[in-house]
């Protein structure tokens, strides 16, 4: 039997990004906007800092009459933060003012109070300040209708707080995809649950799960499906309405592995089938009457190893991400490879720190698609090129960091 032959993995992240759009938007509260995905630039709604502002605890002056120090200035005011800026200053004058008051007219410096001594309502200057020293001018961060930020931008801590500080209480958000997630198999029972010795317990719904929300998604368990095509049909069916169905296991070759057929007999369209990847080869691609399907292989470290490759950036486009600083980097290679076939590899790797502080990636010895415990301890997948020749030790190679916290993880 003749196969086509499998479609790189890169080709397949290229159709799965070109076949979907992002969704529409809605908003929220920007207390309530951490890990969600701006739908719309968004301007300054004011003048940051409003007002020019003292950044030290001190003595507002003019430089005039601080020239030649020390010099004695008479104390006319004081200004603590949220006070209305203090009287003008006159030659001789000075007033006390506190971090983030606002500087009171005729004033161009700050003396901080660890370079005076005070004496009642006088105050002696002992050292000269630089003209505009510890004065924040108005405007210093943004100004009024200044772009701050993009659609597509992630909401991380620092965005959402200038965000606040722009004025804004609600942001415009691209929806949280809504993921219905479909297990398949007959030996398949949830944790907890009574089971045969021929049993075993699912773990990729959940895993997925886990993945999905952490990406910004809302993971919807669509539950475990039997061997039988009507059942995985009236799971699909009976689902609440999805952005993206994934499913786990049955996308095989075998008399069992039922989800293509299954699909297909409710109006999946296959966009694609088989890809050059280990472990993953199994992985399909297609559109269910409008919402995209995404069928992943049932081994518990290949339908991870598609999430990370294929899901995430699925998520991504969905959510009207922009791009991201690839997350692929270099690292050293630990120990020595074989050549590889023609399936892209993603080995479930180890990294440490050289001397130098170069990162170290080492293969976890043994690499069946059906453990998870390698993969729970690896901190990245190392990638080996289609065909890549035998390599070893110290050479340089490509590798998915699974750890640093990139921000699909910030969600
Ligand atoms: N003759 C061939 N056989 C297989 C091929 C092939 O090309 N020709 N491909 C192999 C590859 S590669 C993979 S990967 C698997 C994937 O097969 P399926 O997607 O059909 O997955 P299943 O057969 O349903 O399950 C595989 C394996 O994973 C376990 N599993 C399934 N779902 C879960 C779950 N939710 N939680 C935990 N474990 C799960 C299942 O029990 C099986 O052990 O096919 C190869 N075969
Ligand atoms: O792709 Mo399978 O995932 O090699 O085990």
């Amino acid at each position: 039997m003749t196969r086509k032959p499998l479609m790189p993995v890169d080709e397949a992240r290229a159709h799965i990004l070109a076949a979907t759009s992002p969704l529409d938007s809605e908003t929220v509260a920007i207390r309530a906007s951490r890990g969600r995905v701006l739908a719309a630039d968004i301007r300054a709604r004011l003048t940051q800092p409003p007002f020019a502002a003292s950044a030290m605890d001190g003595y507002a002056v003019r430089m005039a009459d601080t020239l030649v120090c020390p010099v004695e200035l008479r104390i006319i005011g004081e200004t603590p933060a949220g006070s209305a800026p203090g009287p003008e200053i006159g030659p001789g004058e000075a007033i006390r003012i506190f971090t983030g008051a606002a500087i009171p007219p005729g004033a161009d410096a700050i003396v901080i109070q660890e370079n005076t001594r005070r004496d009642g309502d006088r105050v002696e200057i002992l050292q000269a300040p630089e003209p505009g020293r510890h004065i924040r001018p108005a405007g210093l961060d943004f100004k009024d209708g200044d772009l701050i930020a993009r659609r597509g931008e992630r909401l991380a801590p620092a965005l959402i707080g200038l965000l606040a500080t722009a004025d804004h209480p609600m942001v415009p958000v691209s929806r949280r995809p809504r993921v219905g997630i479909l297990t398949s198999g007959d030996e398949l029972v949830e944790p907890g649950a009574p089971r045969a010795p021929h049993q075993i317990v699912s773990s990729n719904s959940i895993a997925l799960a886990a993945l999905v929300e952490a990406a910004g998604g809302i993971a919807i368990d669509l539950g475990i499906a039997r061997d039988r095509t009507d059942d995985i049909q009236a799971r699909v069916k009976n689902a609440p309405k999805l952005d993206l169905l994934i499913t786990s296991g049955g996308a095989s070759v075998g008399d069992h592995d039922l989800v293509h057929s299954a699909l297909s007999g409710i109006g999946l369209e296959v966009n694609f089938w088989r890809i050059a990847m280990r472990p993953g080869k199994p992985m399909m691609f297609g559109d269910l009457k409008g919402v995209p399907f995404l069928g992943l292989p049932g081994n518990p470290a290949s339908a991870l190893v598609c999430a990370h490759v294929f899901l995430i950036p699925l998520l991504r486009r969905l959510m009207g991400l922009l791009p991201e600083i690839p997350a692929q980097r270099l690292a050293r290679l630990g120990s020595a490879l074989k050549a590889n076939d023609e399936r892209q590899d993603y080995l479930r790797a180890r990294l440490t720190e050289a001397e130098d502080g170069a990162l170290i990636a080492t293969p976890f010895p043994r690499q069946d698609s059906a453990m998870l415990s390698p993969f729970a301890s690896a901190d990245a997948l190392l990638i080996r090129p289609v065909h890549a020749p035998a390599a070893e030790p110290g050479e340089l190679v490509e590798i998915l960091p699974l750890r640093i916290p990139a921000d699909h993880l910030l969600a």
